[in-house]
């Protein structure tokens, strides 16, 4: 690819800059500074050709014996000064304030601004630009940012072989032209945030060699009518002038949102800036080279005009990272950071379920910090076990003597009973870590399940799903009272409640339901009668496994009560801890006294059966 050369209006700035620098080194080296008595001397003795003055506070003269070398003394200001000089017949010129030398200095100064004031400029442009009516419009430009590359993209194989066709249009268009191939001119990548969307997008862009522009749908909302539109005309103009390029669109929701029936009127700026973005995506020619990736976390709200065929018609997902992803991701983040031999990345990349890669990387960062903080010659796990809770919810809370002791019992049996209904109902699962540490946004406390990765789940894996679920709640019943139960279920019921929907509306596993898809129903739906048929299909199968799941946990009651003193104890449990107290072969680790004192500052009875 031919490459226009950028800089090329810099070279009579840096060969002016040059010259005149050297003329004023030269000019300079021809210069001997002698003191004012010196000066005198010399003007008794009759040694002095002539002297100029200019106002500053030195002034210049020539001696007889060398007249191309020019002398500076300090100028006494003094306006008899010329008068004596006159006298004793030396000449005296009185030069403009400017002298040769300082107009030397000035053009260099000015030189040196342009440059200055140029470079400035170019990054100011390139980095956060303009910043004109609150829109960003950054241009990473292929040799001033760090070029990305698949390779600094892990996982997302899927998606890489879909947009590997881009990269070759991008960098040969005539070739998909020549065939009569219409490329599409924009792509939607969509998926959880934090799973590298823009990473892919700026990858793409650095395997092509062309130049990335992007920009946030955010940044056109609450902008005057119009300046979002000319603004989007500007950002197609410089990629145009660019030759190829990628543009990337941020949130593109903010700005293609279907428009719901309800809200009378529209948001007219918004609506003037999608046409504008949907006229200038229209307006390319086919060899023209250039793509638009848009990002959205959800596909579902976007306006359908922004999807049709020759706008945003091809769709790649960009999930949250399966195993062997997460492993990928902490390996490649984790290269540069002196990781202990005890940091075993794969064990890590299994008791990070539904981590985005950047949490993973967020989580690697947290470590190295932690470590840093404690002088530490590696990361060890310890850091890296601080900074998973740290990332998962906020931040460990350090004092955790403020805690009520009743709400640690709660939380204890709450993660107990999850934890034990998924020892007992999905042995398949793995519980990586139980644990009661309070965090900072709140979460009580944290039990990892994690169902094996699979295409389909059977009824069956579903139910446990719900059950395990509930195992929180009910557990709180069972031991604290139904009067008692908490507010910290109320995640586990919205998770319970999606599945049963699914398994109601979606999948048809409810008998009395049928085969049928509620969605599909729904829309016909006026009178609000399948709705209540619905709410009560649901309820009536989240009941059936609530009583089955209370009646498995009053026969292991033991198990429950065992689970929940070990939390209590320790704190967190592993997966072999919990294995053994299922067991029966669970050896509680031998804390010093001083440390079960801080753990456990009121000694409760562990069961509290009358609350
Ligand atoms: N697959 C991945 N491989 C390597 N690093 C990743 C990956 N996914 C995310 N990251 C890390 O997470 C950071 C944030 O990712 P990025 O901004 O691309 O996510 P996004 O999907 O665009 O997020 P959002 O939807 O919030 O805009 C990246 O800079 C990178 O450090
Ligand atoms: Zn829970």
């Amino acid at each position: 690819m031919k490459k226009k050369p950028k800089y090329i209006w810099a070279i009579p700035i840096i060969a002016l800059v040059l010259i005149l620098g050297g003329l004023f080194i030269y000019k300079q080296s021809n210069i001997e500074k002698i003191s004012y008595g010196d000066f005198l001397e010399q003007v008794e003795a009759g040694n002095v050709e002539e002297v100029t003055l200019d106002g500053t506070a030195k002034m210049q003269l020539r001696l007889k014996d060398n007249e191309n070398k020019l002398y500076i003394t300090d100028n006494p200001r003094n306006p008899e000064l010329k008068e004596f000089l006159l006298k004793k017949d030396i000449p005296v010129e009185e030069a403009s304030s400017a002298g040769t030398g300082s107009i030397i200095q000035g053009i260099l100064m000015l030189g040196l601004f342009l440059v200055v004031f140029r470079y400035a400029s170019k990054k100011i442009t390139s980095q956060t630009s303009g910043n004109l009516m609150g829109l960003n419009v950054k241009e990473v430009e292929s040799h001033k940012a760090k070029r990305f590359s698949f390779s600094d993209v892990a996982g997302n194989e899927e998606a890489k072989e879909e947009v590997q066709d881009i990269i070759d249009f991008l960098q040969k268009p005539e070739k998909y032209v020549r065939y009569g191939a219409r490329m599409p001119r924009g792509i939607i990548f969509y998926g959880p945030p934090g799973t590298g969307k823009t990473l892919m997008a700026k990858a793409i862009a650095g395997e092509a060699g062309v130049p990335f522009f992007s920009v946030s749908g955010s940044d056109f909302v609450q902008m005057y009518v119009g300046v979002g539109a000319s603004r989007v005309r500007e950002l197609f103009e410089s990629a145009r002038k660019a030759g190829k390029a990628v543009i990337f669109i941020d949130e593109i929701d903010a700005l293609g949102k279907k428009r719901s029936a309800g809200i009378a009127g529209g948001n007219d700026e918004r609506d003037q800036t999608l046409n504008a973005l949907l006229t200038e995506m229209s307006g390319f020619k086919d060899n023209e080279g250039i793509i638009v990736i848009a990002a959205t976390n959800r596909l579902d709200i976007l306006d359908e005009a922004l999807l049709r065929p020759g706008r945003f018609d091809r769709h790649i997902e960009i999930g949250l990272p399966d195993v062997h992803g997460r492993a990928y991701i902490l390996k490649l983040h984790g290269k540069n950071k002196p990781l202990s031999d005890s940091v075993d990345l794969n064990k890590l990349a299994k008791q990070t379920v539904y981590f985005s890669g950047a949490m993973l990387e967020n989580l690697l960062n947290e470590a190295a910090i932690t470590a840093a903080k404690r002088n530490a010659k590696k990361i060890g796990w310890g850091d890296i076990d601080k900074a998973f809770y740290k990332v998962i919810a906020g931040s460990e809370k350090k004092d955790r003597s403020t805690i009520l002791q009743i709400e640690r019992e709660v939380t204890a049996y709450h993660e107990a009973g999850h934890a034990l209904i998924t020892k007992l109902i999905a042995p398949n699962n793995t519980v990586s870590k139980v644990t009661i540490i309070p965090s900072t946004k709140g979460a009580g406390g944290f039990s990892m399940n994690i169902p094996p990765d699979k295409m389909y789940h059977t009824k069956k894996e579903m139910e446990a799903q719900i059950m395990i679920s509930l195992g929180g709640r009910i557990a709180e019943e069972l031991i604290f009272g139904e009067n008692n139960i908490t507010t910290g279920a109320s995640n586990d019921i919205e998770k319970a409640t999606k599945i049963i929907k699914d398994y109601v509306t979606k999948y048809g596993m409810s008998k009395k339901i049928g085969l049928l898809n509620m969605e599909v129903l729904f829309n016909n739906d006026s009178q609000g009668h399948l709705e209540e048929i619905l709410i009560s299909e649901c309820s009536s199968h989240m009941e059936r496994l609530y009583y089955e799941t209370k009646e498995l946990m009053i026969e292991n009651k033991y198990f429950l009560n065992a689970i929940a003193e070990a939390l209590l104890a320790q704190e967190t449990i592993n997966e072999e801890e919990l294995n053994a107290i299922m067991d029966g072969t669970f050896q509680p680790k031998q804390d010093t006294p001083e440390q079960l004192e801080s753990n456990n500052p009121i000694k409760l009875k562990p069961v509290i059966e009358t609350l």
